[in-house]
């Protein structure tokens, strides 16, 4: 694991957009489009403020979810909300968004209409964002998650799952460990002492399901501030 540490959040914000700025353009040069896939929660909003500034052919980026609390977009807890109010504004409101909920009362229920929309994402993904709770999770990989060992499974098939565990405030959705291990760029994205620990014990082996991504996943970058 590559570490990149920042003396704040404004400066950590900027530090990645510019990254990952740079990490699109490559790909739109390369292959004609840009694909990246951004976590929700509170952390990445000056993130998003930040990259929907940066000056890139925003209409040939498509941008989806690592994960997804199942409420509607204009829920407060949406991740689908948290982008389209911080990242989908001004040029960058060209991207194309594909959002990880449907409407249907169950991720289970809602799983079939969300898969066939990502048979629209080129893959692999050229940047995945993610990012990491207090407990642990990442994406909604949650620690006893129903689906758990399925999600965290590097080899497996599925590209998105349901997720349900005593620590998420609601059903969840989620891209597979398999599906985002294979982005071209992986970042980590956190901050505070407290995450940092976490992380520290999960490299050195805690039980933790950010560990999976630590094991499967030797490219992945992280981005810290105090
Ligand atoms: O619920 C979620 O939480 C994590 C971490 O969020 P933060 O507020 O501690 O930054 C996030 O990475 C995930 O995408 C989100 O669904």
């Amino acid at each position: 694991m590559q570490w990149h540490s920042s003396e704040n959040t404004e400066q950590l914000a900027h530090t990645l957009a510019e990254t990952v700025t740079g990490d699109l353009r490559a790909a739109i040069e390369a292959r004609g489009q840009a694909t990246l896939a951004l976590s929700g929660g509170n952390t990445p909003k000056p993130f998003m403020e930040q990259l929907a500034r940066c000056d890139l052919a925003w209409s040939k980026v498509i941008v989806t979810l690592v994960d997804e609390r199942w409420v509607p977009a204009d829920h407060p807890r949406s991740n689908a909300g948290l982008v389209r109010s911080h990242l989908l504004k001004g040029a960058a409101a060209q991207a194309t968004f594909i959002p990880l909920y449907a409407h249907a009362p169950t991720p289970e229920s809602g799983l079939p209409r969300v898969a066939s929309r990502l048979d629209a994402l080129p893959l692999p993904l050229d940047v995945a964002v993610l990012g990491m709770g207090e407990d642990g999770h990442t994406a909604s990989f949650f620690p006893e998650g129903d689906h758990l060992r399925e999600a965290l499974d590097p080899n497996g098939s599925a590209r998105v799952l349901p997720m349900r565990a005593p620590g998420a405030e609601e059903p969840r959705i989620t891209l597979s460990l398999s599906l985002l291990i294979k982005a071209r760029a992986l970042y980590l994205h956190i901050e505070g002492d407290t995450k940092r620990r976490v992380l520290d014990d999960a490299s050195q082996g805690a039980d933790l399901p950010i560990g999976a991504v630590l094991n499967a996943a030797p490219n992945l970058q992280t981005y810290w501030c105090p």
